[in-house]
């Protein structure tokens, strides 16, 4: 791994990867009810790593980090920590999901120290800390509902940093977030990264995004990795560079052909109506199974502006369905 920043230089100088742990996947099954969704796959990632993932939606991305964090069953195949059984791991693995899943009724703080050993003060002082390290040092006493969304993710690190994570499972994390937060909430995963010389899983639908931070790039095509490519940039990368732009277009490329096109998930229609918002603006889209409203950040159509009348794919989360009768 090349490191230009003197600052991260430095702390890499100190780190060796031993905060991490080695992952070890062979013949990962998985099966919901009669639906094979992981076909056998294996995967070796050694300790410190960054690994981003991305694909196309509902392709097993987030049913691989569940069977990680031990939040699933296997149906077959194993993995291994350290050469050991997952199991023995408990605490050593965190998970980090899209909404930063605050309890509203606890400050910040306690958020962060929720499930903590030890004396009151002791659990503060670490609970300080990890704040501190996401530049969240001075909101520590406000309720979550003050907070941005931005912010909220920040907490949501420290709550994993707290437990000293030697996995780190990043399920989408920044996907609900402006650009530039994003961007700055990328810079702090890296720098933490870093210091704390985990073994980080990133999911991830920006394929930016899994350049500027991976070691190394997967494309998971149903159940299957079907794509392993290192990424040999120096760091901190920056997204206008001749290199990285490159990457990032063999990736899309390959994300956007034809036999990684996913059926499911994806409905072909027509824009009708673009609301444009601060943050987050709202395009409606007419499908052949209605009216779709899908939330786009304002700043991505600035990127890519959209026409009325245009001609999209609407593709969305597998797991955030929501039906409801047309009355
Ligand atoms: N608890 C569950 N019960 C039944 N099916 C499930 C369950 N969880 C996931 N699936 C199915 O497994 C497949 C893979 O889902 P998964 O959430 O892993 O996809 P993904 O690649 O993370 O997608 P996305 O990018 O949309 O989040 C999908 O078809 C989904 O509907």
């Amino acid at each position: 791994m090349q490191i230009d920043n003197p600052e991260l230089a430095q702390v890499g100088a100190v780190r060796d990867g031993s905060g991490g742990l080695d992952v070890e996947i062979r013949g990962l099954v998985k099966y919901f009810g009669e639906r094979q969704v992981l076909h056998g796959l294996d995967l070796s990632i050694p300790a410190g790593e960054f690994v981003a993932i991305v694909g196309r939606s509902g392709c097993g991305k987030s049913t691989l980090l569940r069977q990680l964090a031990g939040l699933d069953s296997l149906s077959g195949g194993a993995i291994g920590f350290d050469g050991k059984a997952r199991e023995t791991f408990g605490d050593q693995v965190r998970i980090m999901y899209q909404e930063a899943r605050l309890l509203p009724w606890r400050t910040v703080i306690q958020n962060v120290a929720l499930g903590l050993p030890g004396s009151r003060a002791q659990v503060r002082a670490q609970a300080e800390e990890a704040l501190a390290q996401v530049g969240l040092a001075d909101r520590a006493d406000e309720w979550p509902s003050r907070l941005s969304g931005g912010q909220r993710q920040r907490v949501a690190l420290a709550r994993a940093l707290i437990h000293r994570p030697r996995l780190l499972l990043l399920d989408e994390p920044l996907g609900a977030l402006d650009a530039l937060t994003r961007i700055e909430m990328q810079r702090l995963i890296e720098q933490i990264w870093h210091q704390h010389a985990f073994t980080a899983l990133l999911v991830t639908h920006d394929v930016a995004e899994a350049v500027a931070l991976a070691d190394r790039i997967l494309l998971i095509e149903e159940g299957r990795i079907t794509f392993d490519e290192p990424v040999d940039l120096p760091r901190p990368r920056e997204h206008g560079e001749a290199r990285f732009a490159a990457l990032e277009s063999r990736v899309l490329k390959r994300l956007m052909t034809v036999d990684a096109l996913n059926p499911r998930n994806q409905l072909r229609g027509r824009v009708t109506e673009i609301v444009i918002g601060k943050v987050l603006s709202e395009v409606l889209v007419m499908t052949p199974a209605g009216v779709l409203s899908a939330a786009v950040p304002t700043s991505t159509l600035s990127e890519f502006p959209l026409e009325l009348g245009a001609d999209v794919l609407a593709v969305f989360k597998s797991n955030q369905v929501v039906l409801a009768t047309s009355d």
